[in-house]
C-alpha cells in the first residue's frame, strides 16, 4: 500500500514517462532532441530517486508500476538500484537475519523468544518432591531471565525474516500507538506479549495491573488470572488509586531495599539471591487523548523511578513523553514499525492465539500460581544459602521472615525501624514466629554481632529451647540470658529493662567519649570493640503491665527511655502479645509506641496495625502482615510464616553452638528455685552474710543481709507454712556458715519444722531443745550483757525455727531476756536469725524494750503486705503471696521492698 506521497511520486513518474514516450516518438525531430534529451534524463532520475527513497521493494510491489519496471529504458536505472542496494545491505543480508536469530534465542529464551505457541501454559509447578524453588533462578527470576521479548518478525526482502523483540523488565517502557482501526491488534500485541512474561517465570514472580481509562474489559482472555491476583484491573475511573500505589512502591523499595547500596532491584536480587518484590508490569491504556497535566507528572515520576524498582509500563495509545529508556511498536497505515528495528522493517506481530487457548493457558497458570501459594515452605528455605553468621550488624539487622508468593518478605531491625510490636489472638502463631525470627537472624550473625536477651512470660518454656537442657547439652550462644516461665515473676521484666537501660547509658557513654553519638559511628571509631546489637525479645509482654502499681509505672518509664533512646546504641525491643489493645502503659504514651515502627500482625490482631488499616482481619492462616510503617497501610508486606519446626532450629543452634558456644546463657526459670549451693558459691568469706533467696536480677544475685556488729542486725523470716520458711531459714544457715569467721557459734533451736538440712550445711551445731530455750536465751541475754562491758564480739548466731513457738514458755524474764538479745545482741556479735510464723507475733515480741527497728531485714513469705507494713516503716505493702517467693527488706540496703526467690532445699 502507498501513502499518498507515495502516490504522488507515482504520479508524477508517470507523468514523466508519458512524456518520455511522446519524446520518443519525435526522436526524428532533431530540434527537439536537445530537449527530449533532457525529459529522458529527468525521467530517469526521478526513477531513480523515487527508488533510492521508497525503497526497490516497495515499488515492485506497486502495481502500478508495473509498467515501468518493463520498460527497457528503464532497466539500467533498475539494474543500478539493484546493485547499490546489494552492496549496501549484501553483507547485513547473508548474515544479519540469522545474527538477529541468535541474539534473540540468546536473550529471549523459552516462553520470551519461542515462536509459535507452544510454550503456552508450560509454567513450572510446584512439584510434590520439589518442596523448595524451582531449581532454577531464571525461573525465579533472579538470574539469566530472559531481557528480550519477543513481539513478531520483520524482514528485509528479499532475505529471510528474523525476530522482532523488544527489552522489557528494568530495562525499558514499552510505548504502543495504533490507530483507530489496528487497536485491536494492537492489544492482542500487548496481550500475547503479557502471557510470554507469565509464561517465562515461577507465577507470582510478576504482576501485572491494568487500567483503561474507558473500560475494564482490556484483555479478557487474561481474566481467569485475576483470580489470584496476577492481573488486577483497576478502575477506569480511578488512575490516582494505581498511580498512588506505583509511588508508594517506589519510595518503598528505594528508601528499604535499595538503601544497602544497589542501584535497582535487579542489582539487590542477584546479589542477595532473592526476590524482595515481584515485577510489577503496569499497562495504561488511553485513547490517544493526552493525561490531565496532574496525572502526567505523577505518571512521568513513576517512569523515571520506576524501572529500578521494578515497574514497567507499557503505555497503549496513551501520548506521554518519559524521560526513560522506552521502545515503541508503532501500527501505522503502512504496517507495524518498532523502535527496535527502525522505519524500514516492517514488523509482523505473532498472531494471538484463540481465546480458547488463552484462556486454557491462563486456567494453568492460576493454578500453578495457587500450587505454590499453597506450598509449605520449611524455615530452612530461609535461612541464608552460603556465609552463615557472616552478617554485619553495623547499620542493622535485617532477615527473611516469610514469603509472598515466593518473594521474601523481610524484617529489619535498625534506625528507622528500631523496634517492633507483633500482635495476634492465642494460637495464631506468634511464638512460632518469633522462633523462625531468632533462629533466621542467629544463622545470619554471629554472637558478636548480635545478642538476645528472651523473655517468656507464658506459662510455657518456648524459648527454653535455645538454653542447654538436660538431654540436649548444646544452647544457642547468642542468647546471654532466657526467662522461662516468668508469668508472675514482672519483676523480672523490670529487670531486663533496667538492664538494658544501664546497658544503653553505657554505650552513649563511651559514644560521648569517642564523639559519635550513634552505634554504627561508634563500631567505626571503635573497631575493636565488641558492640553487638541487643535484640530483647519479650513474650506477652502485657503481664508486665498487667497491674496498675508502682511496679507497671517504673516499667513504663523504663519502656520510655529504651524505647526513644535504644535506637542510637543498638538495643532493639520486640513485644509480642495476644492483645495490645488493653496494654494503657503502651498506647497511653505516644513516646513510646510510636517508637515501634515495626508492627506485625497476625491473623485476626487487634490494635496492632493503623486504626483504618484492617488487612490483618482477613488474613488466611500462618500469614502475617508486616509493616515498617508504623501499621499505616501502605506499608502492608503479607508474608507466609514458616513453620519454624524444631529439627530446623536445633540444627542452626547446634551449628552456631560448635562455633561460638563458649559461655551458656543465664537462664531464669520461673517454675524453679535456685540452687542454694550455686547461690552461696561466690559469697566473699569475711563479713557474715545471711542469704534469704536470689534477687530477680539480670545475674540471678544472692539475696543477702549482712551481719555486722551493728545494732538491728538481725533477720526475720515471716511464714505460716514451714516449706519455704525452712528453705530461707537453710539459705541464711548456708551463707552465714560460708562467709562467718572462724570461731563463728551457732545456736539451733528447731522449735518447729525438721531441721535436718540446716544441721546439715552448718556442720558444727549447739542445738537448743524448746524446753531449754527460755533458759539458752536468759544465758545469751547475760553475755549480751557482759560483753557490752567487754571487748569480746566473735560471732554468735542464733537460728530459730518457729520461734513464737517458745512463747508460751519464755514468760516475763524469758520473753525480756529475748528482747535484749535482739536489742542489744547485735553490737555486740549476737545476732538471731528467726522465723516466726507470724508477723504479729513478733511485732508483740519488739514492743516495751524492744522495737520493730531491732529486726532490720526480714522476709515474708505467705504473709499478707499489710501485716508486714509496720516492719518496713510503711503505711501498706503491696504484697500477695507467690509460692517460691518472698517479700525480703533490708533497712540497710533498700528503700522498699523487693521481690525475691527463695532458695531451692538446703540439702
Ligand atoms: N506458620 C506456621 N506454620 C505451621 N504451623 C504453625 C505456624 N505458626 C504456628 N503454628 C502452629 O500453631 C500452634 C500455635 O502457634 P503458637 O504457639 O506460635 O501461637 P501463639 O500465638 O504463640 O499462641 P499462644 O499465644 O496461645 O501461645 C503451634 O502448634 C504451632 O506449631
Amino acid at each position: 500500500m502507498l501513502t499518498v506521497a507515495g502516490r504522488k511520486h507515482r504520479e508524477r513518474v508517470e507523468e514523466a514517462f508519458a512524456e518520455f514516450h511522446a519524446a520518443a516518438g519525435r526522436a526524428l525531430g532533431a530540434a527537439d532532441r536537445l530537449r527530449e534529451d533532457a525529459v529522458r534524463r529527468q525521467a530517469l532520475s526521478m526513477f531513480a530517486l523515487w527508488l533510492r527513497r521508497d525503497g526497490l521493494e516497495a515499488a515492485r510491489a506497486d502495481r502500478g508500476l508495473a509498467g515501468s519496471f518493463a520498460a527497457p529504458a528503464l532497466r539500467g536505472v533498475v539494474r543500478a538500484s539493484e546493485n547499490d542496494r546489494s552492496t549496501a545491505l549484501g553483507t547485513w543480508a547473508r548474515s544479519g537475519p540469522a545474527r538477529l536469530a541468535d541474539l534473540v534465542a540468546a536473550h529471549a529464551p523459552g516462553a520470551a523468544g519461542a515462536e509459535g505457541t507452544a510454550w503456552l501454559g508450560q509454567v513450572p509447578f510446584p512439584g510434590a518432591a520439589a518442596q523448595s524453588e524451582t531449581g532454577d533462578p531464571a525461573l525465579d527470576g533472579i538470574k539469566d531471565f530472559p531481557t528480550l521479548w519477543r513481539i513478531g518478525s520483520g524482514r528485509l526482502a528479499p532475505g529471510p525474516s528474523f525476530p522482532v523483540a523488544v527489552p522489557l523488565l528494568e530495562e525499558s517502557h514499552l510505548r504502543v500507538d495504533s490507530r483507530p482501526r489496528t487497536r485491536a491488534r494492537a492489544e492482542e500485541l500487548v496481550e500475547l506479549l503479557l502471557l510470554r512474561l507469565f509464561s517465562a517465570f515461577r507465577p507470582g514472580v510478576l504482576r501485572v495491573d491494568v487500567w483503561d481509562g474507558s473500560q475494564y474489559t482490556l484483555f479478557p482472555g487474561l481474566h481467569p488470572l485475576s483470580r489470584t491476583g496476577l492481573v488486577t484491573a483497576h478502575d477506569p475511573n480511578d488512575l490516582d488509586g494505581l498511580l498512588d500505589q506505583l509511588a508508594e512502591r517506589v519510595h518503598r523499595v528505594h528508601s528499604r531495599v535499595l538503601s544497602e547500596g544497589d542501584t535497582s532491584l535487579r542489582d539487590y536480587t542477584e546479589r542477595t539471591g532473592k526476590r524482595s518484590e515481584p515485577w510489577q508490569v503496569v499497562v495504561l491504556a488511553g485513547n490517544r487523548a493526552p493525561l490531565p497535566e496532574e496525572q502526567q507528572r505523577r505518571l512521568q515520576r513513576i517512569a523515571r523511578s520506576g524501572l529500578t524498582a521494578g515497574i514497567q509500563l507499557v503505555l497503549l495509545d496513551l501520548p506521554v513523553t518519559v524521560a526513560a529508556p522506552v521502545e515503541s511498536v508503532r501500527f501505522t497505515a503502512d504496517g507495524v514499525r518498532c523502535s527496535m528495528t527502525g522505519e524500514h522493517i516492517a514488523v509482523t506481530p505473532d498472531p494471538l492465539p484463540g481465546r480458547g487457548e488463552v484462556t486454557g493457558a491462563c486456567d494453568t497458570i492460576v493454578r500453578a500460581h495457587e500450587g505454590w501459594r499453597s506450598r509449605v515452605r520449611g524455615l530452612a528455605e530461609f535461612l541464608p544459602r552460603d556465609g552463615w553468621m557472616t552478617g554485619n550488624s553495623a547499620a542493622g539487622l535485617q532477615t527473611d521472615i516469610g514469603d509472598d508468593d515466593g518473594s521474601a518478605v523481610e524484617l529489619r531491625l535498625d534506625d528507622a525501624s528500631p523496634h517492633a510490636l507483633i500482635g495476634g489472638p492465642s494460637g495464631s502463631g506468634k511464638t512460632n514466629l518469633l522462633i523462625g525470627m531468632i533462629t533466621s537472624l542467629a544463622a545470619r550473625y554471629s554472637p558478636s554481632e548480635l545478642q538476645f536477651y528472651l523473655l517468656d512470660f507464658k506459662e510455657g518454656v518456648s524459648f527454653a529451647q535455645f538454653a542447654p537442657g538436660q538431654q540436649d547439652k548444646t544452647w544457642l550462644p547468642h542468647a546471654q540470658l532466657i526467662g522461662i516461665n516468668v508469668n508472675t515473676d514482672r519483676e523480672f521484666g523490670l529487670a531486663l529493662l533496667q538492664f538494658l537501660a544501664d546497658e544503653m547509658r553505657r554505650r552513649a557513654d563511651v559514644a560521648k567519649q569517642q564523639e559519635v553519638t550513634k552505634l554504627e559511628e561508634l563500631r567505626r571509631a571503635d573497631p575493636e570493640g565488641h558492640w553487638p546489637r541487643i535484640v530483647a525479645i519479650v513474650d506477652e509482654f502485657q503481664f508486665l503491665f498487667a497491674e496498675n502499681d508502682a511496679l507497671a509505672k517504673r516499667a513504663t518509664n523504663l519502656l520510655e527511655d529504651v524505647a526513644r533512646r535504644g535506637r542510637s546504641q543498638g538495643i532493639h525491643l520486640v513485644f509480642a502479645s495476644q492483645d495490645v489493645s488493653g496494654i494503657e502503659a503502651f498506647w497511653g504514651r505516644p513516646a513510646i509506641f510510636e517508637q515501634f515502627v515495626l508492627r506485625i500482625a497476625l491473623p485476626r490482631a487487634r490494635r496492632v496495625l493503623a486504626t483504618l488499616n484492617e488487612a490483618a482481619q482477613t488474613l488466611p492462616k500462618w500469614h502475617a502482615i508486616v509493616n515498617h510503617e508504623s501499621g499505616v497501610k501502605h506499608g502492608n508486606e503479607i508474608a507466609r510464616i514458616p513453620d519454624a519446626s524444631k529439627d530446623v532450629v536445633h540444627e542452626v543452634q547446634v551449628r552456631a553452638h560448635e562455633q561460638f558456644g563458649a559461655e551458656s546463657p543465664r537462664v531464669f526459670d520461673g517454675a524453679s528455685s535456685p540452687a542454694l549451693g550455686a547461690l552461696v558459691a561466690d559469697l566473699p568469706a569475711g563479713e557474715p552474710l545471711a542469704v534469704v533467696g536470689q534477687v530477680i536480677d539480670m545475674e540471678g544475685s544472692p539475696a543477702a543481709v549482712r551481719l555486722p556488729d551493728a545494732p538491728g542486725r538481725n533477720v526475720a523470716v515471716f511464714g505460716s507454712g514451714s516449706r519455704d520458711a525452712l528453705r530461707v531459714m537453710g539459705g541464711a544457715a548456708a551463707g552465714l556458715a560460708r562467709t562467718a569467721p572462724s570461731g563463728a557459734r551457732f545456736l539451733l533451736a528447731p522449735l518447729v519444722g525438721d531441721p535436718a538440712g540446716i544441721e546439715q550445711v552448718l556442720g558444727e551445731v549447739e542445738t537448743v531443745a524448746l524446753a531449754d530455750f527460755r533458759a539458752r536465751v536468759e544465758e545469751l541475754a547475760a553475755t549480751v550483757r557482759e560483753r557490752a562491758a567487754g571487748s569480746d564480739r566473735s560471732p554468735v548466731f542464733l537460728l530459730v525455727l518457729g520461734a513464737d513457738a517458745a512463747d508460751p514458755l519464755l514468760e516475763r524474764a524469758g520473753t525480756e531476756a529475748f528482747r535484749t538479745v535482739l536489742r542489744f545482741g547485735p553490737e555486740v556479735g549476737v545476732h538471731v536469725v528467726g522465723w516466726w510464723r507470724s508477723a504479729t507475733r513478733l511485732k508483740q515480741l519488739l514492743s516495751m524494750s524492744a522495737s520493730v527497728d531491732d529486726v532490720g531485714a526480714w522476709i515474708g513469705l505467705d504473709v499478707q503486705g499489710a501485716e508486714l507494713a509496720p516492719f518496713a516503716s510503711l503505711t501498706s505493702t503491696t504484697w500477695s503471696p507467690r509460692p517460691g517467693r518472698g517479700l525480703f527488706f533490708d533497712r540497710a540496703q533498700h528503700s522498699r521492698p523487693e521481690v525475691v526467690l527463695v532458695p531451692g532445699d538446703a540439702r
